[in-house]
């Protein structure tokens, strides 16, 4: 359903906005990105101005401001009694979910704009309670901002579905009542057209509500049931037992759906589906067939076909499994039932079982195949030893998703009871600087390449949880742990144990689940019947404190001095692991990740004794302290006391406001004034003990590093690819000054004459530097300027040191290093 001004102004009374305040937000350039990021052209937001004013800094506190008018409103609605609702007649609904017709839509031109709008961290409930022990209610019996608890809604699809966020439909219950259903974030229907939405929720279908909730919007004018959980929808066949006493009131939908009657009918039905790549559709059908022809072998490996494709690994293996175990004479429609099955034990993580497979069922070539794959995965998985630079080749393309084994090393998560430190990670043994800690693949990831751009759509979530406006990936991102939780009861343990904010309790022990687990017991009897009840408000807790944003370590790009400067972020892909969820902040962490496409691999940035702490920079460690406080308050509400936050306290307030001045826009400032800034840096750090102890001044290597970029570019804006003597040197100190910011002790600065040992490398290898993963990129500047000078055996050096640090930080040793910097080091001889 898409619309301009009218979905505005909804957007405005649904969400309780100011109008005048929206309509401010949306000339300003911070909303008019976030708005306008997802879509495919800007024409169609026609509502926005189409020029922003270059230099326009907009107002910084205006998506703080919606914010808060946002939970304001939110807060209001929660505190208002529960009322009886008006209602609104059949008619008038039905009417406002007529669709216009496909010819009409693609003629009138229209510069529409869908807006995709939510609020999430309104603790949405959800139903535990089995349908068999609630109530019915009808729609005149339910109250407008309360969930009927101990109760169900019995009642009947009787309109085309609309969908922005939620699939949309109007229902009726028995009595003939009729009102709107807003289901969220049922599988595969964030991004579905209106006419699979339809096929997923067709006319004339017959639904119980679990423990409805009753929605009045602030302007309190069309109330509607709306289904947070998707678990709480549960889809009624003719024979239900719960229908044996209903009669419907009213004559049901003017559409009636033909429904096939034969177990035959429904595969065919499945099969034109799965044709169509429709595969919750498709899944859906087989089921029906099953529940008409429960051994039907055919209609059993057709929806472990469907359930691959869902990424329900469990169940598909279990029906490829169920197929397997009926000893089928047809040797071909065997070693389907045995790869469906294998490739699902595969996806999975569960390689021992394809090994099983495979030895018992030696023909297929595919499984075959599978196996040696299975085989060099549990090589992975039991040594730690991967081949770093094939990953990496294999993960330059966009949204990648790398095929490797999950690794597991010596940490583990606890609950100190030495400290008042928070449960967290901790290594169990001890490990060197640069030690494998874990490879972590993710329970579910979000590229935005994921999916193509719509056509004027608009994304935008009010995220109370972390206090932010969100683009649309942290949205998906929990359907993606739906879709995931709906087959595996497994992952619902795991997403219970997580940390889903201070209104969660959780568990202060937490042990991995092995993934044999998690498949222990039987499958989706249907696919519309999930394994588990969702608790979406954890999961919404769990998405807004866990996730990370893998965009941020990358290894798959070289990010430049400017882009890195300016941090202009377009929507980010993200993701959520398990063990990596449970590691505790530092600025100054005892570990550092590194994304190979969605895969997380960390290590050990210090040497670690048996039960210290693994931690990790939930931000951008060289941010100013006030910054960094800011964003860590906001989202977690912690207060981080590692070295580098000692340090910055052991200066004066006055210090650290002026030296947060003195690194604002950098990029735009010329050499003398980046100059005149270092000075006022280096000035603003006192010699306190906490600071030597730290041996870190992330501001001086933001303005150092600056320094010797601007020296390069200077070089090369005159036109000289090779840099004179004076300036070489210039540049090299400004980079040997900004890794030393970092920690990297140097026991050479020399930059010309004699080299003294050349076989001795210029830095203090037994110590590496406290923030390694900012410091390859400044080291090959500097192999670059020391060869432009002639300066070979330096930049050899040099060059030894970058692929020590990077070996330390992301491992895969020279290959890697050669593979990832390919395009800088072909203009150097080495
Ligand atoms: C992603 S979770 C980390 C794991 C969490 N401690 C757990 O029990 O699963 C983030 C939460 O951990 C706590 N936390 C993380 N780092 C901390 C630190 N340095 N000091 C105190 N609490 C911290 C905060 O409660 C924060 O909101």
């Amino acid at each position: 359903m898409a619309a301009s001004l009218s979905d505005l102004t909804r957007l405005v009374e649904w969400a309780g906005l100011d109008p005048e305040l929206l309509q401010q937000a949306m000339t300003d350039p911070n909303i008019r990105r976030l708005v306008s990021e997802n879509s495919a052209t800007q024409s169609h937001l026609d509502f926005l101005p189409s020029q922003v004013s270059p230099g326009d800094e907009g107002d910084e506190d205006l998506p703080a401001k919606l914010l808060e008018q946002a939970k304001a409103a939110h807060l209001r609605d929660q505190f208002l009694p529960p009322i009886k609702a008006p209602q609104i007649s059949r008619s008038a609904l039905l009417a406002s979910f007529a669709r216009p017709s496909s010819r009409s839509r693609s003629t009138n031109g229209s510069t529409a704009v869908q807006i995709r709008q939510n609020l999430v961290g309104t603790s949405p409930g959800y139903a535990t309670t089995i349908l068999g022990e609630l109530r019915r209610v009808g729609i005149n019996d339910m109250f407008a901002r309360m969930r009927q608890e101990g109760a169900y809604l019995l009642c009947r699809i009787i309109s085309l579905t609309s969908h922005t966020v939620s699939v949309d439909m109007i229902v009726e219950d028995p009595f003939g009542i009729a009102c709107m259903l807003a289901v969220y974030r049922y599988p595969t229907t964030l991004d579905c057209t209106e006419e699979q939405a339809d096929a997923i929720f067709p006319i004339g279908t017959i639904l119980a509500v679990r423990e409805p909730c009753y929605r009045l919007p602030p302007s309190g004018k069309v109330p509607y049931v709306r289904v947070d959980a998707p678990s709480d929808i549960v889809f009624l066949g003719p024979d239900s037992a719960l229908l044996n006493d209903v009669s419907w009131a009213a004559r049901g939908p003017s559409v009636a759906i033909r429904q096939p009657d034969t177990a035959a009918a429904w595969k065919d039905r499945g099969n034109h589906y799965f044709k169509r790549k429709e595969w919750i559709c498709a899944a859906s059908a087989f089921s029906d067939g099953l529940v008409q022809d429960p051994e039907n072998h055919l209609l059993l490996l057709n929806r472990s076909a469907a359930y691959l494709e869902l990424g329900w690994f469990r169940s598909a293996a279990y029906d490829a499994e169920r197929v397997i175990g009926m000893n089928l004479q047809n040797p071909q429609l065997v070693r389907k039932a045995v790869y469906r099955a294998a490739k699902a034990y595969y996806l999975s993580g569960r390689y021992d079982d394809v090994r099983r497979l495979s030895s018992g069922n030696p023909d297929g070539a595919e499984t075959q195949q599978l196996c040696r794959s299975a085989e060099q995965r549990l090589c992975e998985r039991d040594s730690g030893q991967y081949d770093w630079a094939s990953i990496f080749s294999a993960t330059r393309a966009p949204a990648s998703r790398p095929d490797i084994a999950a690794y597991l090393g010596p940490v583990e998560v606890r609950t100190p009871t030495e400290s008042s430190r928070p449960r967290g990670l901790f290594v169990t043994q001890n490990v060197k600087a640069g030690d494998l800690l874990m490879v972590s693949k993710p329970i579910a990831s979000y590229f935005p390449e994921d999916t193509p751009s719509k056509r004027g759509e608009a994304s935008m979530t009010f995220n109370m949880l972390k206090n932010a406006i969100e683009t649309r990936g942290e949205y998906a991102l929990v359907d993606l742990i739906v879709h995931r939780l709906w087959d595996d009861p497994g992952l619902a343990s795991i997403i219970q144990a997580m940390y889903a904010g201070e209104g969660f309790p959780t568990a202060s022990a937490y042990a991995p689940v092995p993934p044999t687990a998690a498949f222990s017991t039987g499958c989706l009897s249907h696919s519309r019947v999930p394994g588990v009840d969702i608790d979406i408000g954890r999961v919404e807790g769990v998405a807004a404190m866990d996730v990370f944003d893998i965009s941020e370590h990358p290894v798959t790009f070289l990010v430049s001095a400017s882009e890195q400067d300016e941090g202009n972020k377009p929507e980010h892909p993200a993701a959520l692991y398990e063990l990596p969820s449970f590691c505790n902040h530092a600025c100054l962490p005892s570990a550092g990740r590194a994304f190979f496409g969605d895969v997380m691999v960390v290590r050990a940035t210090q040497d670690l004794k048996a039960g210290e702490e693994v931690t990790m920079s939930y931000y951008d460690s060289t941010e100013t302290y006030q910054k960094r406080t800011d964003s860590i308050q906001r989202q977690w509400q912690f207060a981080c006391d590692c070295l580098l936050c000692k340090a910055d306290l052991s200066d004066t307030a006055a210090a650290r406001s002026q030296r947060a001045e003195a690194v604002a826009m950098l990029s735009s400032l010329g050499i003398a004034a980046i100059k005149q800034r270092i000075a006022q840096i280096k000035s603003s750090y006192s010699d306190s003990p906490e600071r030597r102890q730290c041996g870190v001044k992330p501001e001086l290597y933001l303005a150092s590093r600056r320094l010797g970029f601007a020296y390069c570019s200077e070089n090369s804006a005159m036109g000289m690819s090779f840099l004179t003597p004076s300036k070489a040197k210039a540049c090299l100190i400004a980079f040997m000054d900004a890794l030393e910011a970092v920690g990297l002790v140097i026991t050479d600065r020399s930059v010309s004459g004699q080299v003294i040992n050349p076989s001795a490398l210029p830095v203090d290898t037994t110590r590496l530097p406290a923030l390694s993963h900012l410091c390859t990129v400044s080291v090959i500047q500097m192999v670059s300027a020391l060869w432009s000078i002639g300066e070979n055996v330096r930049a050899k050096n040099w060059l030894k040191v970058a692929i020590r640090i990077e070996n330390f930080d992301t491992g895969g040793a020279e290959a890697l290093f050669r593979e990832k910097y390919h395009s800088v080091l072909i203009d150097l001889p080495f």
